[in-house]
């Protein structure tokens, strides 16, 4: 008899691994359970047995329904997922967030088992289905765009899976009765779904998917096409019935707000990698980087040293901060909620003084724009209005100050010496300051400040041509990511106005390229994906 342990960074993080025992004979088994030892069933995930080829689940301890485990998607060269790994468990509400293009749909396919893993398992109820063909997945999708057939009606569309599988008619008249009572369209049976609005179609495929009873359902952003006053009300629908089905929804949007409301558990992406996971509240108050600041709700994100263990200085003043563990003078950045933010008077407790630019009405409570004396632009919002124009005091207590680490200071590229005077890096030539003590030929470490990375209007006018993404506001400059046209991204501070998705030249002026001996420490380089 052989017992392997394998455990894995990720799911050991989470208290949960798995045990597989192999070649044991029923006999050897049933002697060999009363001595495993308590405790590690109570932290297994699920314990396997293999007789020969035949892989046996003995147990599934956890709740896990769904994990995803080192799982990567390749299209061509490109990495459209990187490493994913997630445990989603039975009930839960999970929402898949992130901008356009970031991998929402793939992960979603994968799960479904429309697209295949290029790397990683998936599992379902602990069973590697990472190769099983979608229809023999115990899980459902809807999709945005509804996908009916629009030559039958409401009751037939819903019943159409159940017909292909044979059911007698009276069960299916019940169960598609039953589908309809769950989505509130109990009298719609006879409708052709033409006739049907945008929300009765979501309703109508919702009801088709939940029919077939799926352990899973996989929404992939179903409310997309309907208009704001539809979507609000679908979502407290969709709420309502995932608590009334008690299946597992995963669900993709990149609609924060949407992800937010509806959610036990939320997955941040960007890039293909999973940035965060964790409850709404807990992204909300505690996102872990810049990036997911500036992707939930609204912030102000600026750059700041952390003086010491509880003392950080931005905006040109130094900050009492509850946090900890930074190290002395470390650059982070600091995160402020403008709800966060007092606005009043000027007087002797404002911590910031500075003039209000702008002041919107918003609802419930007013949104201004003020521009403190140091020259840095922080949004506010307040049940109070201090017009454009007036001098205002701010002021933000220890704990809504959010540290977090940066996770680069500045653009880290393995490039090649040329010669003396030319190193090469991004698939190009650059003209550097005289490099002395490193033999040309040699691997380099190339550094260049953020600001000291200059994007022309002309593509032709830069040394290399890329487009901007992800443009990050940090009071008085940007902050954006380029993505060359070769294989890696590069960032730029600057306080000229770009758009998401301007096409730019990217120049660097030799003086500003910095060339070392790669570093024994491995720094976070400009690798596509990586977080701002
Ligand atoms: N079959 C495919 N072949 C090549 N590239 C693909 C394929 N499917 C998706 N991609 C690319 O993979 C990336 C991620 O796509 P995906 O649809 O998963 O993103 P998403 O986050 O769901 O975006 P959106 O919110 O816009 O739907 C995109 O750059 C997309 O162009």
């Amino acid at each position: 008899m052989q017992l392997i342990f394998f455990k894995d960074n990720n799911v050991f993080r989470n208290k949960i691994f798995r045990c597989i025992i192999y070649d044991v004979s029923p006999l050897s088994y049933s002697r060999f359970i009363p001595y495993l030892c308590p405790a590690f069933f109570e932290k297994a995930e699920f314990v396997q047995f293999v007789f020969g080829l035949n892989l046996i689940t003995l147990m599934q301890k956890s709740d896990c329904i769904i994990g995803v485990e080192h799982v990567s998607k390749f299209f061509g060269d490109k990495a459209v997922l990187n490493d994913v790994n997630l445990s989603v468990r039975k009930g839960e509400f999970v929402t898949i967030l992130g901008p356009s293009g970031c991998g929402k749909t793939t992960l979603l396919r994968l799960i479904a088992g429309f697209q295949t893993a290029s790397e990683g398992i998936i599992t379902i109820g602990g069973r590697d289905i990472t190769q099983t063909p979608p229809h023999q997945r115990p899980v459902n999708t809807v999709f945005q765009k509804y996908a009916l057939f629009p030559h039958l009606n409401v009751y037939n569309n819903i019943a159409f899976g159940l017909k292909l599988k044979k059911m007698p008619e009276a069960t299916i008249g019940k169960k598609v009765k039953q589908a309809l009572r769950m989505v509130g369209m109990t009298d719609y049976e006879d409708r052709d779904v033409d006739s049907l609005s945008g929300g009765q179609q979501q309703r109508v495929a919702i009801a088709r998917a939940i029919v077939n009873e799926p352990e899973v359902l996989l929404l992939d952003e179903p409310l997309a096409a309907l208009d704001l006053k539809m979507r609000r009300d679908m979502q407290m629908e969709l709420k309502e019935m995932h608590q009334k089905l008690g299946i597992t929804f995963i669900y993709v949007t990149h609609d924060q707000e949407e992800a937010l409301t509806l959610s036990d558990t939320i997955v941040v992406m960007s890039e293909g990698r999973i940035q965060q996971i964790g409850t709404p509240t807990d992204i909300y108050n505690e996102p872990i980087n810049s990036f997911v600041a500036d992707f939930i709700g609204e912030s102000n994100i600026l750059n700041g040293l952390m003086l010491q263990d509880k003392s950080v200085s931005f905006a040109g003043h130094e900050f009492e901060c509850v946090d900890k563990g930074f190290g002395v003078n470390t650059p982070v950045d600091v995160v402020l909620r403008p709800e966060d933010i007092y606005i009043f008077e000027p007087s002797a407790a404002a911590q910031l003084t500075g003039t209000v630019t702008s002041c919107i009405f918003k609802g419930v409570h007013y949104e201004m724009m003020v521009q403190t004396n140091e020259g840095y632009e922080f949004m506010v919002q307040d049940y109070h209005s201090f017009e454009a124009g007036r001098e205002v005091g701010l002021l933000v207590k220890p704990f809504d100050i959010h540290v977090m680490k940066k996770e680069r200071t500045c653009n880290t590229f393995s490039g090649r010496l040329i010669d003396e005077q030319h190193v090469e890096f991004l698939g190009y030539t650059f003209e550097c300051t005289e490099v002395q003590g490193i033999e040309p030929g040699s691997d380099v470490q190339v550094e260049i400040d953020f600001q000291n990375v200059i994007l022309e209007d002309n593509e032709e006018d830069g040394h290399l041509t890329g487009e901007v993404k992800f443009i990050l506001y940090k009071g008085n400059h940007y902050h954006l990511t380029v993505f060359t046209d070769w294989d890696e991204d590069i960032f730029v501070d600057t306080n000229d106005v770009w758009d998401d998705g301007d096409r730019v030249g990217i120049t660097i002026a030799p003086q500003n390229i910095r060339v070392t001996k790669p570093s024994a420490i491995v720094e976070p380089t400009n690798k596509k994906g990586s977080a701002q």
